[in-house]
């Protein structure tokens, strides 16, 4: 039933905590022991009330004397216990939440590529800000006061019952009302809890896109429409809040009815019984400060079942991306492989994107080691697809690709990664100095290589400009690279990595001729002796390149050298012609100028 804790849901979430709580076994077991001692202080301490005021009425200052020292012993074990409680509940919660969070984060990273796609990077926000920390339900407070409460109960009841039979009984009949309004609330409050969590990732991913998409937002003037997107979302959580707010107000009301209920009943009853005798006045005492007891766990345990019920929904949220099934049980390290000059050969690939139609179909293509090959083609032929599969991110659903006539499927992730070198279009670049930036592929590298790898992307003379040079933070809050100097960044990472296979992505944006110059400089130095493959959309470097692919709609339409495809009627020589428009309208001319 919607709303209702279904047990498999339960057994499947305990299932993937079992090991975590196992391994903080300890603050558990601290906390159940302390679940016992809570028990008897809350018999103690009113057993103590009734005792010595009965001992009081009766002047027995004998009895009183060795009361006096146990009440301060309750006060004293009370106090520790308080604090036990909440460090260990702490401990046990966080350890669990640390360790959760950190093997959620590993998965993320070893998620395979058609996955990550699917999944908005906005929701995957949400599960750090948002879900784990709700988690605290299922493995914290409520995950203890659900043990915890019914002892409660089950241990204050039998001791009234000693007390008068009658008076407890007749406090008992709150028990159903408190449950079945319990169980009401419990529904109400998970539904607008579910609703709450989603909103919250909605914001996620709103705030994502704008924080991402700054400029782009304020070039198309987009800042009105975005902040009433926002202003929207926010008043959606602000009357859900509310709604959570009314719930549980009229929910405690019920609780506190319930319980003044009790107690006048328990009170009035009781001065009656103790007018004809049958009570003393400690054992009312008594009787009065248990009685809570009787309603309260019942309350309460509503209160936590609806705290675990919304753990449960964001864990129900944390699964749909743990069951994708990850690439690999640990990281992929990076690992040296020969630097032997390989061929690659795509041989009868079948490949979709998932709910897309079939990009290449029988895909065949055979490149010799150590040369150049330009690929080029319309937007969207599947250029860098070809690289997508090639670096294993995705998977063709038929054929294979062979390095060296080594099936790639059998190598292992950090055999495949090691073989390629990327330079994308786009640089990314981490939070970070420029040394941390250029270690990535080879964090054991030593200062001379970084040097020398910088030198030859062409980049260490701006780099030797820089007052804290290599150690210079960049990123958000640091230095901001030209797209000339980031792509010469790149290519000293690439250099670094040395990998026998380069993929290289020219990209649209182009650069002014000095850094032109001294990009294709490096990128000139980075082939040597690699075979390298280039996805190129400015035919005039294709000159360079020993083959060139033409691809059009998945398929490749053309292959061979420059002066042989020119002659052929087809793509290749319809894009050149396209070319030199462009040349001749002046627009790669004018963009060259402002770029960088
Ligand atoms: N992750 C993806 N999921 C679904 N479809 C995709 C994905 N990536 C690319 N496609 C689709 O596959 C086709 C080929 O895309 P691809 O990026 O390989 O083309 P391309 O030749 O590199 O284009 P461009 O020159 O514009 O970069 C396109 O129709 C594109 O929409």
């Amino acid at each position: 039933m919607n709303g209702l804790l279904k047990m498999n849901e339960a057994r499947r979430t305990y299932k993937v905590l079992k090991p975590y709580i196992k391994q903080h076994r300890r603050p558990y077991v601290g906390l159940l022991l302390l679940l016992f001692v809570e028990i008897m202080l809350t018999i103690g301490f009113s057993w103590f009330f009734g005792s010595i005021t009965d001992a009081a009425i009766h002047s027995d200052i004998t009895r009183m004397k060795w009361l006096v020292p146990l009440g301060i012993t309750l006060v004293v074990i009370s106090i520790t216990s308080t604090y036990l409680n909440t460090l260990w509940e702490t401990i046990a919660t966080n350890a669990v939440k640390r360790d959760f969070s950190e093997q959620l984060f590993k998965h993320i990273l070893q998620l395979p590529g058609k996955h990550v796609d699917r999944i908005h990077s906005g929701d995957l926000l949400a599960h750090f800000t948002n879900d784990i920390h709700n988690l605290d339900g299922i493995i914290g407070s409520s995950l203890i006061n659900l043990i915890k409460l019914p002892f409660i109960y089950g241990a204050v009841l039998i001791y009234v019952l000693q007390i008068n039979w009658k008076l407890a009984l007749l406090c008992a009949l709150v028990a159903p009302v408190a449950m079945v309004s319990g169980v009401i609330f419990g529904i109400l409050l998970r539904n607008n809890n579910r609703r709450i969590q989603s909103l919250v990732a909605g914001f996620n991913v709103l705030l994502n896109e704008t924080f991402q998409g700054f400029f782009v937002i304020r070039s198309f003037l987009m800042e009105r429409a975005i902040f009433t997107k926002y202003a929207i979302k926010n008043k959606k959580l602000y009357a859900l809040e509310l709604n959570n707010a009314r719930l549980r107000g009229w929910f405690y009301v019920g609780s506190q009815a319930a319980a003044s209920i009790t107690f006048l009943v328990s009170l009035c009853l009781g001065s009656y019984y103790i007018s004809v005798g049958v009570l003393t006045v400690g054992a009312l005492l008594t009787f009065i400060n248990l009685v809570n007891h009787l309603v309260y766990p019942l309350t309460e345990f509503a209160g936590q079942w609806a705290g675990l019920q919304k753990s449960m929904s964001a864990m129900e949220r944390i699964f749909q991306v743990l069951e994708i099934e990850a690439e690999s049980d640990d990281f992929p390290a990076a690992m040296r492989v020969e630097p032997l000059v390989s061929s690659i050969a795509f041989s009868d690939i079948t490949f979709q994107y998932e709910g897309q139609p079939h990009l290449f179909e029988h895909l065949n293509v055979h490149i010799p080691a150590g040369k150049i090959v330009a690929i080029v083609g319309l937007s969207g032929a599947g250029k860098t697809t070809l690289f997508n599969l090639l670096q294993g991110f995705y998977k063709p659903q038929t054929g294979e690709i062979l390095i060296n006539g080594r099936q790639i499927s059998r190598l292992s992730i950090s055999e495949r990664r090691s073989l390629f070198a990327h330079v994308s279009q786009e640089t990314m670049l981490f939070s970070g100095t420029i040394r941390d930036n250029l270690l990535v592929a080879r964090p054991d590298i030593t200062d001379r290589q970084m040097i020398e790898a910088a030198t030859m992307a062409g980049i260490h003379a701006y780099i030797s400009t820089l007052p804290q040079g290599y150690e210079t933070e960049i990123g958000e809050n640091g230095l901001k690279f030209s797209g000339g100097q980031r792509q010469r960044l790149a290519i000293a990472r690439a250099i670094l990595k040395d990998a026998p296979i380069l993929l290289l992505d020219e990209g649209t944006s182009a650069l002014d001729s000095e850094t032109e110059y001294h990009v294709k400089a490096a990128l000139d130095r980075l082939m040597h002796n690699r075979t390298t493959l280039v996805i190129t959309h400015r035919l005039a470097s294709v000159h360079r390149a020993d083959y060139i692919i033409v691809m059009d709609k998945g398929t490749i339409v053309q292959m061979g050298r420059h002066e042989e495809i020119m002659q052929q009627e087809g793509v290749y020589r319809h894009l050149q012609g396209m070319e030199s428009k462009r040349g001749e309208w002046g627009y790669a001319d004018a963009f060259d100028q402002s770029a960088v």
